[in-house]
């Protein structure tokens, strides 16, 4: 008789033929059937699950930044927003932290299944525009990739008729403030651009946070959270000039140029500038 610790004898449950098991929740077969490698380079299986698992992530930025923005325009109490918003600031150091792994894979790894992946790229991530989209980086020419996809296109075209995550935290930074903003800082189909006012209404809250301290705290979670997906696109970058040097992209922009370029956008402008005058 075998010596090994039987914790059935303890009460753990061992029998799952008409109970609902770990594996049954969490649809585990239909998950781990969802890698379909198209090379036998042994790095495929790393490349698939980095992104698989960045998706899965991004599901849930989505959940959270939807809810959060839900909570924000509602107008009442904004601390269930700022654990969301939190959240998903963990969520992009998690998405840093994955970087880690990738890096193991040298370019002599990565060359022998780039040929497999076509054109595809992430460029073509619509839960990543999505992302952008719902923050207020709302490029609209990037929506064409997803045109073979309508109901992904649609989705994206929906996002574009609400208010972004911005938009409705203006929306209280001038409730608060009693600071009125121009209608072009809430475009519904532009990126965000400065505005005058608009950092002129957040200094006033950074001069007085006992004053306005939702919106103090607000901004401080905004901030944070553009702070993380900075470093989400300089690590990026760094790894795809590390592991592609200056090749032009699988999905046709120019690589790494095209992606050091959107290092520039910046989501919340009005925040990061105000530091310099206060
Ligand atoms: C060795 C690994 C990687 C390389 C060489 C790489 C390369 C690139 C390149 C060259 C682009 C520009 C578009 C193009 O022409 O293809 C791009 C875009 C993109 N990649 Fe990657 N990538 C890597 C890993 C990842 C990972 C792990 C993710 C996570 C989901 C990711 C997500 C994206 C996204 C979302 C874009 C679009 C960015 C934007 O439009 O601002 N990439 N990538
Ligand atoms: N754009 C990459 C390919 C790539 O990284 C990729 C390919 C398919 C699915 C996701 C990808 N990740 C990020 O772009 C390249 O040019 O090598």
């Amino acid at each position: 008789m075998s010596k090994a610790y039987d914790p059935s004898r303890d009460g753990a449950k061992m029998s799952y033929a008409s109970d609902m098991s770990y594996g049954d929740y969490l649809h585990m077969d239909e998950l781990l059937a969802t890698h379909h490698p198209q090379s036998d380079a042994h790095d495929e299986l790393l490349f698939i699950i980095q992104h698989q698992t960045s998706e899965l992530w991004m599901r849930l930025v989505l959940h959270e930044l939807g809810a959060a923005r839900k909570v924000l325009s509602a107008g009442g109490d904004f601390r269930p927003a700022f654990k969301m918003l939190a959240r998903v600031a963990r969520i992009f150091d998690q998405l840093n932290s994955a970087w880690d792994v990738l890096r193991t894979m040298t370019p002599s790894d990565y060359t022998t299944f780039r040929n497999a992946l076509g054109n595809s790229s992430g460029f073509q991530s619509h839960q990543y525009r999505l992302i952008e989209y719902v923050l207020g980086n709302r490029n609209v020419s990037l929506m064409k990739v997803h045109e073979h996809r309508p109901e992904l296109h649609a989705m994206l075209a929906d996002e574009l008729q609400r208010p972004s995550l911005y938009h409705v935290s203006l929306g209280a930074l001038s409730a608060a403030t009693g600071v009125s903003f121009p209608s072009q800082a809430f475009r519904m189909d532009n990126p965000h651009s400065a505005d005058a006012d608009i950092q002129r209404a957040w200094k006033m809250v950074y001069e007085n946070p006992a004053r306005f301290w939702d919106l103090y705290e607000l901004a401080e979670k905004l901030v944070d959270l553009e702070d993380y997906f900075r470093r989400w696109r300089f690590n990026h970058v760094t790894t795809v000039e590390r592991v592609i040097g200056f090749k032009r992209g699988t999905g046709g922009t120019s690589g790494v140029q095209y992606l050091r370029r959107m290092l520039e956008v910046e989501l919340f402008p009005e925040l990061w500038h105000l530091r310099t005058e206060l």
